[in-house]
């Protein structure tokens, strides 16, 4: 069993009911079970701003699946969601992303382990921190990491 985090975005269709319902469905993956959700947060595209606003939020999963079987699963679910690549970095009605994987670090061309990204986003940070404020990531707690995206423009939008 591996615990992995999921960061989860939309911004199309009703972007708050494309989150709960994929909360709901990473639990049902096969060998997979749902262990923590974080709120959800409002957020300004990060990139092309001509596009609405983001719904992101982080999930906790406790999987036997692997890496690579995992990452086919949740791009399953990004279909069931209609996700039409219109553009890059454009809108979307679900994007699933693959943050942590236990302890593994990967990079191929179709995976990288951490999430590039991870560090520099607070629609990620943020939610992460809510529920693995003490993990460690390269060095530095998760919950000190939030505080220093203090003042970004995240506002929350469920309590989890
Ligand atoms: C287009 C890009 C980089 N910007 C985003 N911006 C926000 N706020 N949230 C996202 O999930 C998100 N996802 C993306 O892929």
């Amino acid at each position: 069993r591996h615990t992995v985090y999921i960061g989860l975005g939309s911004n199309l269709a009703d972007p708050v009911r494309q989150v709960e319902q994929a909360f709901d469905e990473l639990d049902g993956l096969p060998l997979t079970r749902l262990a923590a959700r974080s709120p959800l947060y409002r957020s300004r595209p990060v990139g092309p701003q001509d596009q609405p606003d983001f719904v992101n939020a982080v999930a906790r999963i406790v999987t036997r699946l692997s890496p690579l079987a995992l990452l086919d699963q949740l791009q399953a679910l990004e279909q069931r969601h209609r996700r039409v690549r219109q553009r890059h970095w454009g809108p979307r009605t679900l994007d699933l992303d693959l943050l942590l994987f236990a302890d593994r670090h990967w990079a191929s061309a179709r995976l990288t382990l951490p999430h590039p990204a991870l560090l520099e986003r607070a629609f990620v940070m943020i939610p992460l921190a809510d529920i693995a404020p003490g993990l460690v990531l390269d060095g530095a707690c998760t919950a000190q990491r939030a505080r220093n995206f203090a003042g970004s423009d995240l506002q929350v939008l469920t309590a989890p």
